[in-house]
C-alpha cells in the first residue's frame, strides 16, 4: 500500500496524510499536482492519494472537483481528514520585508492571505505554484524565482527559509478538508457515523429542479450536508452536482434515495462512504410555533424583503 499526496514534502496534504491512521507504516510518495497523484491511483502505481477537497475560507479546490467530475470517474473516497491550516511568509535568511517584490504560493493559500498582503506588501506581485511547499522549495532553490513564499511553517524548516511573518491568514480557524481516494471497491463497513458522497452528472440531471434531487434524500430521512454545483463546461445552466449525505451506502435510507433517483431516470455516480471526520453539524434551531428566527413574525419578515430593505436581523 503506497500513499500519494500533493507534494513536495512540507505541504498541508502531507500533514493531512500524517493524520490518516491507515497510512502509518506505509511508503508515501509526493506528486506535483492533484491530477498526477490521482493518475497514479488510477494506473495502480499507488493504492491511495490524499488531496485537498475544500477549505472553510476559500471553498472547493477546483483541480480535485475537475478530476472527480471527469467522465467515467473510477475513484472512491475512503476517508476524509480535516486539518487546521495556518500560513507564514518565508524567505531566504537575511531577506527583509521591504526587499520582497514577488510572492509565490498555492491559490488557496494566497486567497486566504490577501488582506495581510494588501496591508504589508501592497506592491508585491503574487505568482502561483502547484502547492505551498513547492513555492517554498522554489524560493529556496533559485535566485531568479520569487523572493518569498506563503506556506505552512514546517515548509520553512524543511527548505531552510526564515519566517518573516506568521499567522497571516484571514481566519485563525481556517480548516481544509482532504480526502483519501482509491480505485473503486466495496465501501468500508459502516461505522454508524458515516458520510457518503455522490456525483449527479449534468447529463443525468438536466432539466430537473435541484429541489427534486434533494427531496429524494430528505424524503427518506437522509440529511444532505454538502451541495456543490460544478460547471460541465457545456453552457450556462449545465452543472454537475456533488452531494454529501449523512449515512452509509449500506444504510436503508441512502439506498432508498438512490433507487428513487434511479426510478426518475437519474444514474448517480457513487463516490464513496467513509467515517465522518467532524462532529455532526447541528441544524438551525427553529421554533415552529413562533414561526420565526428573530422577534419579527414571518409575515413581517417577508414584507421587509419585498420592500427591498437591506438585511436587518
Ligand atoms: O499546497 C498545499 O500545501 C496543499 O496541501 C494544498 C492547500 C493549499 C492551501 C490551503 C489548503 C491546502
Amino acid at each position: 500500500m503506497t500513499y500519494a499526496y500533493l507534494g513536495p514534502r512540507g505541504t498541508f496534504a502531507e500533514a493531512a496524510l500524517r493524520l490518516l491512521p491507515a497510512a502509518t507504516g506505509s511508503p508515501w510518495t509526493p506528486f506535483t499536482t492533484v491530477g498526477t497523484a490521482l493518475d497514479a491511483v488510477r494506473d495502480g502505481t499507488v493504492s491511495t492519494a490524499v488531496v485537498p477537497l475544500e477549505n472553510s475560507v476559500r471553498g472547493v479546490v477546483p483541480a480535485t472537483l475537475d478530476e472527480l467530475a471527469g467522465s467515467g470517474n473510477t475513484l472512491h473516497i475512503t476517508a476524509e481528514i480535516e486539518l487546521p491550516v495556518g500560513f507564514s511568509l518565508m524567505a531566504k535568511p537575511g531577506t527583509r520585508l521591504d526587499d520582497i517584490q514577488r510572492v509565490l504560493s498555492h491559490p488557496h493559500a494566497h486567497g486566504q492571505c490577501r488582506q495581510w498582503l494588501a496591508g504589508r506588501l501592497p506592491n508585491a506581485r503574487v505568482l502561483l505554484s502547484t502547492s505551498t511547499a513547492s513555492a517554498a522549495r522554489e524560493v529556496s532553490e533559485s535566485d531568479l524565482a520569487c523572493d518569498a513564499a506563503i506556506a505552512a511553517p514546517v515548509a520553512a524548516e524543511r527548505y531552510g527559509l526564515e519566517v518573516l511573518a506568521s499567522g497571516i491568514g484571514e481566519r485563525e480557524d481556517a480548516i481544509t478538508r482532504f480526502v483519501a481516494l482509491r480505485r473503486a471497491a466495496p465501501a468500508p463497513a459502516p461505522t454508524g457515523r458515516d458520510r457518503s458522497s455522490f456525483l449527479l452528472p449534468a447529463d443525468e440531471v438536466r432539466g430537473r429542479p435541484v429541489t427534486d434531487l434533494l427531496a429524494s434524500f430528505s424524503g427518506r430521512g437522509v440529511d444532505v450536508t454538502w451541495v456543490q454545483s460544478w460547471p460541465a463546461g457545456t453552457g450556462l445552466g449545465s452543472y454537475h452536482f456533488f452531494l454529501d449525505v449523512n449515512g452509509h451506502i449500506d444504510d436503508e435510507g441512502v439506498g432508498l434515495a438512490i433507487m428513487a433517483l434511479h426510478r426518475k431516470g437519474i444514474n448517480v455516480c457513487f463516490l464513496g462512504s467513509y467515517p465522518h471526520a467532524g462532529a455532526p453539524e447541528p441544524g438551525p434551531v427553529v421554533d415552529a410555533q413562533a414561526g420565526a428566527l428573530g422577534s419579527r413574525s414571518s409575515e413581517e419578515w417577508l414584507e421587509v424583503l419585498r420592500a427591498g430593505d437591506a438585511f436587518v436581523a
